[in-house]
């Protein structure tokens, strides 16, 4: 099962590597903007499903919004330890 951090250096490969097939780096070359609209489309989403779906069609929404968040850590260059070290 991937796990939060096999995603990050999934993305962040796809980032390095730009394979043209790759959604991620057409989102990283909308950039930070784009990104952050889909953060809250997708937060919306997670809210949404929490209330009046499934929990399995939340927790669905809720690895959208990590995907998410992880394209706008990348999109500002940001490492997952520079998110952890607050946690
Ligand atoms: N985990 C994800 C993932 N989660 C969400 N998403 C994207 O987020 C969108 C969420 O869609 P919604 O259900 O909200 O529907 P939508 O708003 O109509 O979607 P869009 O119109 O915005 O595409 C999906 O269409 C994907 O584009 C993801 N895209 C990719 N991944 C993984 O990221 C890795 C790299 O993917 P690529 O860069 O595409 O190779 C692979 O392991 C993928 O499985």
């Amino acid at each position: 099962m991937k796990t939060f951090d096999d995603l990050f250096a999934e993305l962040a490969e796809k980032a390095a590597t730009r394979p043209e097939s790759s959604g991620t780096v057409a989102q990283l070359d909308a950039g930070v903007h784009a990104i952050g609209k889909k953060v809250v489309e997708e937060a919306a989403e997670v809210w949404m499903a929490a209330e009046y779906e499934s929990d399995d069609a939340c927790a669905e929404e809720i690895s959208q919004l990590l995907y998410h968040l992880q394209v706008l850590m990348l999109a500002k260059g940001m490492s997952l330890a520079d998110v952890y070290r607050h946690l």
